[in-house]
């Protein structure tokens, strides 16, 4: 279990957390958004005693991680995959992190394996791909078997086959009842794997709830409907306040209706419905909605570059 209260870390004028309150429970994959520079990876030091807090606090398991006697038996983090020395071998890197915490030979030999870095293990971490640098840095994470899993970013640089990995690893964590925080900007990856979701925007909380409840309350939702009579059904649904939008297959998208509401009026109408359903709005859909205010470095339209 992570937690943090009040936690709060400024960069001279830059306030990169402020006053940050959440819990990161065992047997749930939480993840950790926000835009660029909201202050994921200095919170995710701060709890990896990498960072000193301005004011505020950071525990894990009910301890700082300074108290903690063999930190990676608590809890392991890929943070920096750069952190290895280039010009040391992929085995020499985790095994002089294992003997650090007291970890034997052999778990170093099981995590090569585990991270499926065994056939180069005494190559020397220079001479990597980024993909191969992070599936080090994930087995040095994994080297104490901790309770307790810190991911930043896991799937960058990784292919498919290692996403569908980290993937597996982070569930398989967390049904043994162990607690998973990961941050990531792959909206559609975390809403189908994070039980839980925290958003943080210039360095203030802005949700901490379960990700269904997070995607149902702030999703303004919408009907999909089909009914071979979409152009009597329309009007009908117009006229009970809804926004329709006919879909390029013929269906439609009605706004502003629940789906009971769209089925009533379509049986008072004697319209016949062949499928009715509510659509959330996806993750990434709530994402956005919720932090564009506090999105501080945003791109210029590609259009408007050509145009000029
Ligand atoms: N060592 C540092 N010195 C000065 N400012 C820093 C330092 N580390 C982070 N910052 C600033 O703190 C803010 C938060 O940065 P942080 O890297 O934590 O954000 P992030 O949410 O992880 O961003 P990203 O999604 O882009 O990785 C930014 O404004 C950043 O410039």
């Amino acid at each position: 279990m992570i937690e943090t209260r009040g936690l709060t870390k400024r960069f001279g004028a830059t306030l990169a957390v402020d006053g940050l309150s959440v819990t990161v429970r065992p047997g749930a994959i939480t993840g950790f958004l926000g835009p660029n520079g909201s202050g994921k990876s200095t919170t995710m030091r701060m709890i990896m005693g990498l960072d000193r807090p301005t004011s505020g606090s950071a525990s894990v398991n009910g301890r700082p991680y300074e108290k903690l006697r063999y930190p990676m038996r608590e809890i392991g983090a890929l943070l920096d995959a750069d952190a290895a020395h280039p010009g040391r071998s992929a085995y020499d890197h985790l095994l002089w992190l294992a003997q650090s915490n007291g970890i034997g030979r052999a778990r170093v030999a099981d995590v090569m394996d585990l991270v499926g870095l065994s056939q180069v293990a005494r190559k020397r971490v220079g001479t990597f791909s980024f993909g191969m640098r992070q599936r080090l840095g994930i087995g040095a994470a994994l080297l104490g078997d901790p309770q307790v899993l810190v991911l930043d970013e896991p799937m960058n640089g990784l292919d498919a086959e290692g996403i569908l990995w980290v993937r597996t690893l982070m569930r398989s964590f967390a049904a043994q009842g162990r607690a998973v925080f990961v941050s990531s900007h792959l909206m559609s990856e975390m809403e189908g794997t994070a039980d839980h979701v925290i958003v943080i925007g210039q360095g203030r909380l802005i949700a901490d709830e379960p990700m269904a409840q997070f995607l149902a309350g702030h999703s303004l939702g919408s009907v999909h409907v089909r009914a071979p009579s979409a152009t009597a059904l329309r009007p009908v649904l117009e006229s009970a306040g809804g926004r329709v939008r006919e879909e390029p297959d013929g269906s439609l998208t009605v706004l502003g209706l629940s789906a009971p509401r769209v089925g009533d009026l379509a049986l008072t109408a004697g319209v016949a419905v062949h499928e009715l359903w509510m659509r959330s709005d996806s993750l990434e859909a709530v994402f956005m909605k919720l932090t564009q205010a506090s999105v501080q470095f945003r791109a210029g339209s590609p259009m408007s570059t050509a145009g000029a």
